[in-house]
This record gives structure tokens, sequence and C-alpha cells, in this order.
């Protein structure tokens, strides 16, 4: 403890009270004003001496951290214990950094005792004006921050009535597939699926109830597609999955499964009684000869629209 407070705040002397124009008591007092201000506004501030190693936390770190003074001694090597084994190599970095150009600014994530991740915000430098060799950090937690971030970065990717990705980010992931396939060749699918005469679902059982298969369709696309398969709604009842280093029979087979599972499937209506409906779907995969990303859906399309021709209620390829 006592090591700790003598990096921070330290007694003045006599000639820097002097020099200030403040008394002892009033330097004291003043010094409690400013950590009372950083617990206030949840600042959390830590210093490190180059000289010794020795490291000070303030209160507001011990909080973020949650551990207790008492018996957590600070060190730097304590610290990086604490730290996300994913932001690891990121704050070693930053620490390089500050003591090359003085100052760092990084975001990352703390691992607390019980299991907990926060975030922290932290902005350190070296540039102490009364001694060089004293590093100066100040923490911010930023987790509900993050939180919010990704609760925003997940719904401008999501379709809201079905959860599943919307067209434009399916659009975005269809176009970075179409360019890994360029460069590795490896095989990639899109499967297209419509439901079929979807407008007497709704015209027959209800708009509500036709909202509901729709999100029927895409649990049951999300329990029997790979994590790593891209669903997407394309727009209205129409959905495409993109399928990564498979097989155009397998992609077929997989629709097929699909398909059935969906024809087996009872839907319920409003008054408890139960109804099928049916799917069609085209499958392409990319051509080494394709111009665009474009080429496969336009392929999907055709071969969608051809099932539908035939009779619906089955899977194309082309
Ligand atoms: N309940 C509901 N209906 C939707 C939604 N989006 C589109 N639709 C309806 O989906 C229906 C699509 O109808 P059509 O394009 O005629 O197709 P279909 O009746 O499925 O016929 P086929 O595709 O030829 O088998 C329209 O009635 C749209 O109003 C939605 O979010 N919820």
């Amino acid at each position: 403890m006592a090591s700790r407070h003598s990096i921070l705040f330290p007694s003045p002397s006599a000639s820097q009270v002097f020099a200030k124009h403040l008394t002892q008591d009033e330097w004291l007092a003043y010094t409690r004003t400013l950590q009372k201000l950083h617990k206030v506004g949840r600042l959390g501030y830590w210093q490190m001496s180059l000289a010794t190693g020795d490291v000070y936390w303030s209160e507001v770190v011990y909080e973020f951290l949650d551990v207790d003074p008492r018996y957590f001694a600070p060190s730097h090597e304590a610290f990086m214990t604490m730290v996300h084994p994913l932001d690891q190599d990121k704050v070693a970095q930053s620490r390089q950094e500050m003591l090359k150009i003085g100052f760092t600014d990084i975001k990352y994530r703390i691992i607390q005792p019980n299991g907990c991740i926060r975030w922290l915000h932290e902005i350190a430098d070296n540039t102490s004006p009364d001694d060089p060799n004293i590093l100066l950090g100040t923490l911010h937690d930023i987790t509900a921050h993050k939180a919010l971030e990704e609760k925003l970065r997940k719904q401008a990717i999501t379709d809201d009535l079905t959860g599943v990705f919307n067209r434009r980010y399916f659009m975005k992931r269809l176009r970075q597939a179409f360019s890994h396939f360029r460069r590795s060749e490896k095989n990639v699918a899109v499967l297209l699926f419509d439901v079929d005469y979807f407008k007497t679902v709704n015209d027959t059982y209800g708009h509500a109830i036709g909202d509901q298969v729709l999100q029927q369709v895409c649990r049951l696309f999300k329990e029997r597609f790979r994590e790593t398969d891209i669903i997407g709604r394309l727009g209205g009842e129409e959905f495409a999955v993109l399928l990564f280093e498979v097989s155009s029979e397998d992609a077929v087979a997989i629709a097929d499964g699909i398909r059935q599972a969906l024809a087996d499937h009872p839907f319920t209506t409003e008054a408890g009684g139960t109804f099928h409906i049916s799917i069609t779907c085209g499958v392409s995969s990319f051509a080494a000869d394709d111009p665009t990303e474009d080429c496969i859906l336009h392929r999907a399309d055709k071969s969608l629209y051809l099932g539908k021709r035939q009779g619906r209620d089955q899977v194309v390829y082309r």
C-alpha cells in the first residue's frame, strides 16, 4: 500500500508547498478533491515508474478490475493477466508505442475474476511534467458503449421480422465470397428459396399468421444450416443462403432436405388448426468465368422460376 501512494500524490516537500503557495493541509485537501472528482467521473488512472517498475492504481481501477486492493498488488504483469487473450498483443504493442512516441489511445477487454468481460478505453502518455520516468494512464469503462455499438451493428445487418441477415448484408457477403472464390476456386453455392402461394397464406389465414410462417421458416433454416452459412432475406417471402466449400450435388441435397422438412412442418392458424406450406428452391454455384457476383443469383433465380413453372415444391439446379 505504501509503495502505491509513494508514486502518486506524494506529500509535497516544503519547497514545493512554498513554491505553490499551498500549505500541506491545502495540498492534501486538493488531492482528496481530485481523487473524489475521478470517482464521480468514473475515471480510473494509473501510474508506473520506469525507474522502479512500481505501479499505482486508483480506487476506480480496482473497481473496473473487480479486485480487492487489500489482496491484489498492482503491477504491469498482474494487469496483463487480466487482459482478454484476444487483446493481449494489442495491449503489449500499445505499451511499446507509449514508450516510443510517448502516447497511446487504445480500447481493449479485461476479464474480471468472476469471468465478466469489461471494455476499457485507455489513454496514456509518458510526458509527466514533473518526472519523465513516470508513465500516466487514464481508464474509462466503455462496456455499455460497446454493447450499444454491437446492438446497432447487428440491427443494421439484420431483418427485423425474421432475424436473418438483410439483403444489403447478404449482398456484401456474396461479393466477398466471390472474390474469395476467384482466389481459391473453392466451390460456393447459393440456394434461393421462395415460399409457394404465400399470397394465399396471407389471404386465407391473415397477415399476422403470414408473418409467423416467415419467422418459422427462418427458425428452421437456422436449425438446419451451419453457423458459417449466410442466410439472408432478399425481400418478401424470398430467402437466399450462401454455402461455402460445398459441392453442387451436396448443395442440392441440403436444399431438398430443407424443402422436405418445411413440407412436413405443421403451421398453426389463429383458431388452433394446422396447415402446410411448400417452398421452391433454385440452386447455383459460382463459375470460373462469371464476370460478377450477380451471375450466381441470376442463375439461381432462373432455376427458381423454372421450379415454379414446373409445379413448385421442388429444387432446381442449373
Ligand atoms: N405476411 C407477410 N406477407 C408478406 C411479407 N412480405 C411480402 N408478403 C406477401 O407475400 C406475397 C407474395 O405473393 P406473390 O409474389 O404473388 O407470390 P406467391 O403468392 O407466393 O406465389 P408464388 O411465388 O408464385 O408461388 C404478397 O401477398 C406479399 O404481400 C411480409 O413481411 N409478411
